[in-house]
């Protein structure tokens, strides 16, 4: 088979839903901890190697199941747009694969940025699970890579980012493409964290019941509206199965979902996630803090995210914009939302930035 033919539907059956086969069914969600990729966007993309083992050895030993690791805009990020990693992110799977003893590790991949050699190198070093992302109207450039993916005997997961933009209908078409491409578990991202409760609830029940006998569902929450458990919690109550987050919220924007405060209100709702929330507490306090550059924040600019839908890596991009040209990065962010700017415009928040600057200047020549 080559990299781009999709799977009939009876290869799908025999080859999808490994987890719960991994976790021995014993499971009922199972739990990705991103601070390794999406924490690498508020990291600048710095990590160490020490860094890496030792987050991968805590999460590990807490019973989380999956780790991803990848720089924060996936393989091949790291570049003049996005930002250089400080270690090649292919060192720092290779790490995490050496360091876990129990999770699987995980990277991600955005066609486009990434490539289909960056995908064979990660599995190389140890990767096991394949996520590849996509704006979320635009799942058929996704089907080459699930194509070589499953080839490849990875287990695969699909993106569909920006989840807030599409109504749910929509959303379980694009899944149907992924599904059928030969993605194992399609994910209602809320790369915004815009999405408001019964909004998540509608987009992962219309994913469930689209794809819902042939592969599972997950949700990635981000905090910018303050919303990443409780929008969780409905997602699992919706049908997803495959929840993802960050350990003390270590992610892009006002940070991921935080997964150990999830933990607990599993452990309260009887919902079995097999991680230690003593453990992870712990984790939290003792070996995911030290790495942080400093507390994801519930501020001005991450509540303008949330509030105007602008995906969460952008925080640092157009920090940078504002101080740049001395104008307000909440501002800039409003445009960015107005604009519907999606991954990859990066670029666009500078010309927001000179926009403002030239109408800042014009403000201050007629005063
Ligand atoms: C650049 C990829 C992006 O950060 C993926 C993600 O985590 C999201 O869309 O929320
Ligand atoms: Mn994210």
């Amino acid at each position: 088979m080559t990299g781009t033919a999709q799977l009939d539907t009876a290869q799908l059956n025999t080859l999808g839903r490994t987890w719960k086969d991994a976790h021995g069914g014993d499971l009922d969600l199972r739990l990705t901890d991103t601070c390794l990729r999406d924490g690498s966007h508020h990291k600048r993309h710095q990590f160490t190697g020490q860094e890496v083992h030792d987050i991968v050895e805590a999460l590990d030993t807490s019973g989380i199941p999956v780790i991803e690791v990848t720089h924060g805009d996936g393989l091949g990020g790291s570049s003049f747009n996005y930002g250089f990693s400080r270690t090649p992110e292919q060192e720092l799977i290779r790490i995490a694969a050496e360091t876990a003893k129990n999770a699987r590790i995980a990277f991600l991949m955005l066609p486009g940025v990434g490539t289909k050699d960056d995908i064979r190198a990660a599995q190389d070093n140890g990767g096991q699970i394949c996520r590849i992302a996509t704006h979320c109207t635009e799942a058929d450039t996704s089907i080459q890579h699930f194509g070589l993916a499953r080839e490849l005997g990875l287990e695969t997961v699909g993106f569909l980012m920006m989840s807030h933009t599409q109504p749910p209908e929509v959303l379980a078409k694009q899944a149907r493409i992924m599904v059928d491409a030969g993605c194992q578990c399609v994910y209602v991202v809320d790369s915004a964290g815009a999405l408001v409760m019964e909004q998540t609830a509608d987009r992962v029940s219309a994913v469930v019941a689209e794809i819902g006998s042939q592969a599972d569902v997950g949700f990635h929450g981000h905090e910018n509206l303050g919303l990443g458990v409780a929008n969780t919690v409905i997602a699992a109550r919706a049908g997803a199965t495959q929840i993802d987050g960050s350990v003390r919220r270590f992610g892009a924007g006002a940070g991921n979902t935080p997964l150990e405060a999830f933990i607990g209100v599993c452990d309260k709702l009887g919902w079995r996630t097999g991680v230690d929330f003593l453990q992870i507490v712990d984790a939290s306090e003792d070996v995911i803090k030290p790495a942080m550059p400093e507390e994801c924040q519930l501020d001005r600019m991450t509540l303008m995210m949330g509030y105007a839908g602008v995906y969460s890596s952008f925080l640092k991009h157009a920090g940078n914009a504002a101080d740049r040209y001395g104008v307000s990065g909440a501002k800039i962010l409003l445009e960015a939302g107005r604009r519907k700017l999606i991954g990859g415009q990066e670029d666009q928040l500078i010309d927001i930035a000179l926009m403002l600057k030239a109408e800042q200047d014009k403000a201050a020549a007629n005063a």
